[in-house]
């Protein structure tokens, strides 16, 4: 692709809703955000509020997890089928799908379909960690020998970038005309998820020829998503402008990505886009050299913030004319509709 020909996605600087103390600089700052997430769906945030120490130990412990043997990181297994979303995935057990409608969409039985969709491996590993205030989703952790910081950096980690979620849904609750905490209030902070993610190096033409994926295109069922990269590059962003084409999210150092989810754009009568995304090669200057031209390996740590199972979501913005778009849905049963797809 062209980047040259590609529009920038939007970067926005928090500290102008953070830190100023008069209300029209603060409102200002939510209007520019989700004017940048009607627009786009997807923006750079720098002054997110996670420290630059916090940020590379849970990169470096990270790596440590993943850089274990795989017997080790099969100590705290991914439990099986779609109910739990916790501990280890192994390398091709996720198939990211964007399929929110087919024969099985509707908790129906038509297996065949969903083994069509784990055809194309996702080559990459996860580790999913939540709340221990989850009733619905317990974490899976492994036994404390295995990687004894492992429990404490991620749990410290999952509450870090919650204060800076905080901050987002309380600028975007402002821009959107509501008061500042409508949509924070949502969000007791036990449902989200801290996703840890490792693409491994792999050859590039197993990629070009269609083998194996590193994340296909989909977009998120959160309210929002907070996305850390490390510099290796390859996520992209659907263009809204040109769908079916990609703009590059190239890595900005200090910078976090944020991209509007699923329930979001629901939820704001679809005036928030919840953009589809994916993760492609790496630039091909960085892919190594040789024979099979090696992608680097890639970490990212994505978190999905999330509202409380139970609480109704309506539209938002439902005026003459704008009226609701959709039913009222518990945010329960949207996800177990997504879930059922994935696993
Ligand atoms: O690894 C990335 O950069 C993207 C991850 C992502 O989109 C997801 O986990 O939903
Ligand atoms: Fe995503």
């Amino acid at each position: 692709m062209d980047s040259s020909n590609q529009p920038p996605l939007p970067i926005i600087d928090l500290e102008a809703f953070t830190s100023a103390s008069d209300t029209a600089t603060r409102l200002e700052a939510g209007k520019q955000l989700v004017s940048a997430c009607h627009d786009v769906g997807f923006v750079y945030i720098k002054n997110h509020g996670v420290s630059e120490s916090e940020l590379s130990r849970a990169f470096d412990v990270s790596k440590k997890w993943f850089d274990l043997p795989t017997d080790q990181k099969m100590k705290a297994p991914h439990p099986p089928g779609w109910a739990v979303h916790r501990g280890y995935s192994w390398p091709g057990l996720e198939k990211v799908s964007n399929l929110v409608s087919g024969p099985a969409a509707d908790g129906g039985s038509d297996d065949e379909f969903i083994e069509k969709l784990r055809q194309v491996q996702d080559f990459k590993e996860s580790y999913e960690v939540g709340s221990d205030q989850n009733p619905d989703q317990p974490n899976v952790w492994p036994p404390t020998d295995v990687l004894p910081e492992w429990q404490p950096c991620m749990s410290s980690f999952y509450s870090t970038c919650f204060e800076a979620g905080k901050k987002i849904l309380q600028a975007l609750a402002l821009g959107l005309g509501l008061d500042e905490n409508h949509l924070l209030d949502f969000h007791s902070g036990d449902y989200n998820q801290l996703r840890l993610l490792h693409y491994p190096p792999i050859p590039a033409a197993a990629i070009d020829e269609g083998k194996f994926a590193r994340m296909p295109a989909h977009t998120d069922w959160s309210t929002i998503t907070l996305l850390f990269q490390d510099d290796c590059g390859g996520l992209q962003v659907e263009n809204v402008h040109k769908p079916g084409t990609f703009i590059d999210a190239t890595p900005i150092p200090g910078t976090l990505v944020m991209n509007v989810g699923d329930l979001l754009m629901r939820w704001s009568n679809d005036h928030l886009k919840s953009t589809s995304h994916r993760v492609q090669l790496p630039p091909l200057q960085d892919r190594f050299t040789g024979a099979s031209k090696k992608t680097r390996a890639r970490y990212s740590i994505p978190y999905f913030l999330t509202t409380d199972p139970d609480l109704l979501i309506e539209c938002l913005i439902a005026d003459e004319n704008h009226p609701p778009k959709y039913e009222p849905i518990t945010q329960r049963d949207y996800a177990a509709m997504r879930a059922r797809m994935q696993y």
